[in-house]
């Protein structure tokens, strides 16, 4: 085993426990437990599934700053980003964020570790965490910038962290995170929704039997919206699972003809792109507040594209030609974004809690099948999440 000393990691820690304990664990020697390795699938270029590769002597994470946490991952999941992000998607932007430390150490982003959701243990807390202790079961979802989540430790700050839901098991857990704080950005920061607004308004998810859709279908119906949800033949028993008003399936007749037959909406989240939004656009309520947000934007493609001096300069052009277009039609148009909170997953937990939001998994995969997992996700079609058992819950 490479053993590399990793002495920093008691400056900042309140309990510098993490690496015997991770000795122990794997019955390492005591005198050899202050140099540790960590197993975690990584990519060291970007590129097609054979990138991906299992690496046993990843160097375990340390922390940085003293808001951070130490988490040992009982389980993981996938999501789209992690299948773009492997073939580079972002990189550009992604790498300007990225741990000036590891960049400087590696000379570049790579060995990367994918994976943005968590759920897990808290091994080790920085100096000024309050919140959060040693052997709190947590749930985040960490920003792509980050070191990921396919690990078998991952660091991140506490304001993305959150106690995990005492209702769910490690491996439900894993499954909410990122597509249920994408849909809560979309949401509740770009549309303005919230528990108090939601009732009577009329929403519609267009790919809705996705992780996101899913995630955004019981969000609305939690906080008493009306939610009409687009999906295929196949996902319509889901969707009626979750609680959707009306459902209309995308495959037996043109969209445009189907919606034509409904009211109009008040809000409008596209997960699907394309030519979805042109004619999404056409059926909200002119004049009354209405939003169209969609998550598929030429945000981070611009830059890989263009440079992120001419990316951003595109992109905002882009963006301010097509808030201003539609402002004159009284339509309030957004892009949405994932943005990482610990807070907001703490109302998502509470919501869970209740029986109002429930995890929606459609496979469990153990930690050697990532790359079948990132396969399965890149097929497309997906009914929730597939989550990596990062620790096999048996043992
Ligand atoms: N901007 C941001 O920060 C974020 C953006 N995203 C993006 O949002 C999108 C959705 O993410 P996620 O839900 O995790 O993806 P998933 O792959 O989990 O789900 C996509 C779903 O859309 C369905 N679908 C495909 N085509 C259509 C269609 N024409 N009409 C209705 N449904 C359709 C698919 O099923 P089927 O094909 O069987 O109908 C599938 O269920 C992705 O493009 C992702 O990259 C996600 C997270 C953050």
């Amino acid at each position: 085993m490479n053993i590399v000393c990793r002495r920093s990691v008691f400056h900042l820690c309140r309990r510098p426990s993490l690496i015997a304990d991770a000795g122990k664990e794997r019955g390492i020697h005591s005198s050899c437990r202050r140099s540790m390795v960590m197993p975690a699938w990584v990519i060291d270029k970007y590129g097609s599934n054979d990138v991906l590769r299992f690496n046993e002597n990843v160097l375990l994470p340390i922390i940085h700053y003293p808001n951070e946490v130490i988490i040992k991952v009982h389980a993981a999941s996938v999501n789209p980003i992690d299948v773009n992000m492997r073939s580079g998607y972002g990189s550009k932007s992604l790498n300007m964020s990225r741990d000036p430390l590891h960049i400087k150490t590696s000379g570049s982003e790579f060995p990367l570790v994918l994976g943005r959701d968590v759920s897990g243990t808290v091994m080790e807390c920085g100096l000024n965490v309050k919140y959060f202790k040693p052997g709190d079961q947590v749930w985040a979802a960490i920003p792509p910038w980050k070191q990921g989540t396919f690990a078998e430790f991952v660091v991140a700050s506490v304001n993305e962290v959150s106690l995990k839901p005492k209702s769910l098991s490690y491996t439900e857990a894993a499954s909410l995170p990122y597509v249920m704080l994408t849909a809560w950005a979309a949401l509740v920061n770009s549309c303005g929704l919230s528990k108090e607004k939601c009732p009577g308004k009329r929403v519609l998810i267009i790919g809705a039997s996705g992780g996101v859709g899913t995630a955004a279908i019981q969000l609305m119906k939690a906080w008493g919206a009306h939610v009409t949800a687009v999906c295929s033949g196949n996902a319509v028993t889901l969707m009626k699972d979750l609680g959707a008003d009306d459902i209309i399936d995308y495959t037996v007749a043109r969209l445009k003809d189907q919606l034509k037959t409904r009211d109009l909406f008040d809000v409008i989240l596209d997960n699907i792109g394309g030519t979805s939004e042109e004619l999404a656009l056409q059926f909200l309520k002119p004049w009354s507040g209405a939003t169209f947000v969609t998550l598929v934007t030429p945000f981070l493609y611009n830059n890989d594209q263009l440079g992120i001096a001419d990316g951003m300069m595109r992109t905002g052009v882009t963006l301010a030609s097509k808030v201003i277009k539609h402002y004159y039609k009284g339509i309030h148009y957004r892009w949405g974004f994932f943005a990482p909170s610990g807070p907001s997953l703490d109302e998502v937990g509470e919501l869970v809690d209740a029986g109002k939001i429930r995890p929606v998994i459609e496979d469990v995969l153990p930690m050697s099948d990532v790359p079948k997992a990132f396969q399965k996700l890149e097929a497309g079609h997906a009914r929730g999440k597939t989550v990596i058992q990062v620790v096999d819950p048996k043992k």
